[in-house]
C-alpha cells in the first residue's frame, strides 16, 4: 500500500504537438502546488515522449505506452525501453489489454517487456484484467492470478513494478465494476503479490483503470488496496486530470 495516490494517464494513440499545451497546463497546476497531495504520471504517444519530458521538466514523470523486449536491433517500427529512457521517460505501460488483444501479446511477452523496462531503469506499469465473458463465467480471479504469475517478473519491487487492474469491459465504456468487485480484485492481487514478493508485494502500487472520471474517482480510489488510477480518455485534458486529482484530495 502506498499513502499517496498515483494518477497515471494513458493517452493511447491520441496527441499531436498541440497537446503539449495540456501538459503545460498540468505542469502549471503542479507548480502551483495544486496537486501536491497526489503523484501524477502521463504516458503520451511515443512521438511526444521527448517533448513531453522537456515540457513538464521535473513537475511530474512521463512514460511510454509499450516497449520492445530487446533494447536495440532489427525490429522495424518498434521502440525499446532504452530509447524511452533516453527520451526522458521514467515509466512504461506494458501488457495493456489493447496490446494483448490487438497485438497478440502473451503473459510471456509482457513479462519480457517488464524485464526490459527494468534493465533500462524504467518502472513497468503492468496491466491485467478480465474480459466480460470471463467475468460472467466466474473466472475473474483465475485470470488475474494467471496474468500476475505470468506477467510480473521475478525479483519485482515496488520501484520497478506497478500493477494496473483494468477490467477489459470497463475500458472506454463508461461502465465500472462495483466497489465490492474492485475490493475483491485488488485484495486478491495484494495477497498474491505479498505471497510471492513479501514486503515488496505489500508495497507495490496497485492501480484501478477503466472509465475513471472526475465523478467516480473518489469512490473507486477509496477502496482498500487501490493506490491510484490508470486513466484513459479523462487524462487528455488538464481540466479533467485536475478534477480527478481534486476528487481524491480527501483520500490523501
Ligand atoms: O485503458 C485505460 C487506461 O489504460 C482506461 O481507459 P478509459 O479511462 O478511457 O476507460
Amino acid at each position: 500500500m502506498s499513502a499517496r495516490k498515483l494518477i497515471a494517464g494513458n493517452w493511447k494513440m491520441n496527441g499531436l504537438t498541440a497537446s503539449l499545451e495540456e501538459l503545460r497546463a498540468m505542469r502549471d497546476a503542479v507548480a502551483g502546488g495544486h496537486l501536491s497531495h497526489v503523484d501524477l504520471l502521463i504516458c503520451p504517444p511515443a512521438t511526444l515522449v521527448a517533448a513531453a519530458a522537456q515540457t513538464v521538466g521535473d513537475a511530474f514523470p512521463v512514460g511510454g505506452q509499450d516497449c520492445h523486449e530487446r533494447q536495440e536491433g532489427a525490429f522495424t517500427g518498434n521502440i525499446s525501453a532504452a530509447m524511452l529512457a533516453d527520451a526522458g521517460a521514467t515509466h512504461v505501460i506494458v501488457g495493456h489489454s489493447e496490446r494483448r488483444t490487438l497485438h497478440g501479446e502473451t503473459d510471456d511477452i509482457v513479462r519480457a517487456k517488464a524485464e526490459a523496462a527494468r534493465a533500462a531503469g524504467l518502472t513497468a506499469v503492468i496491466c491485467i484484467g478480465e474480459t466480460e465473458s470471463e467475468r460472467e463465467t466466474g473466472q475473474t480471479l483465475d485470470v488475474l492470478g494467471r496474468q500476475l504469475a505470468g506477467s510480473v517478473p521475478d525479483g519485482a519491487t515496488a520501484d520497478t513494478v506497478i500493477v494496473a487492474y483494468e477490467p477489459v469491459w470497463a475500458i472506454g465504456t463508461g461502465r465500472t465494476p462495483t466497489v465490492d468487485d474492485v475490493a475483491e480484485a485488488h485484495g486478491f492481487m495484494r495477497a498474491r503479490l505479498s505471497e510471492r514478493f513479501g514486503d515488496a508485494g505489500r508495497a507495490m502500487r496497485l492501480l484501478y483503470g477503466g472509465s475513471v472520471k472526475p465523478g467516480n474517482c473518489a469512490t473507486l480510489l477509496a477502496v482498500d488496496n487501490v493506490d491510484g488510477a490508470l486513466v484513459g480518455g479523462a487524462s487528455l485534458k488538464s481540466a479533467d486530470i485536475v478534477a480527478i486529482c481534486d476528487g481524491v484530495r480527501t483520500l490523501a
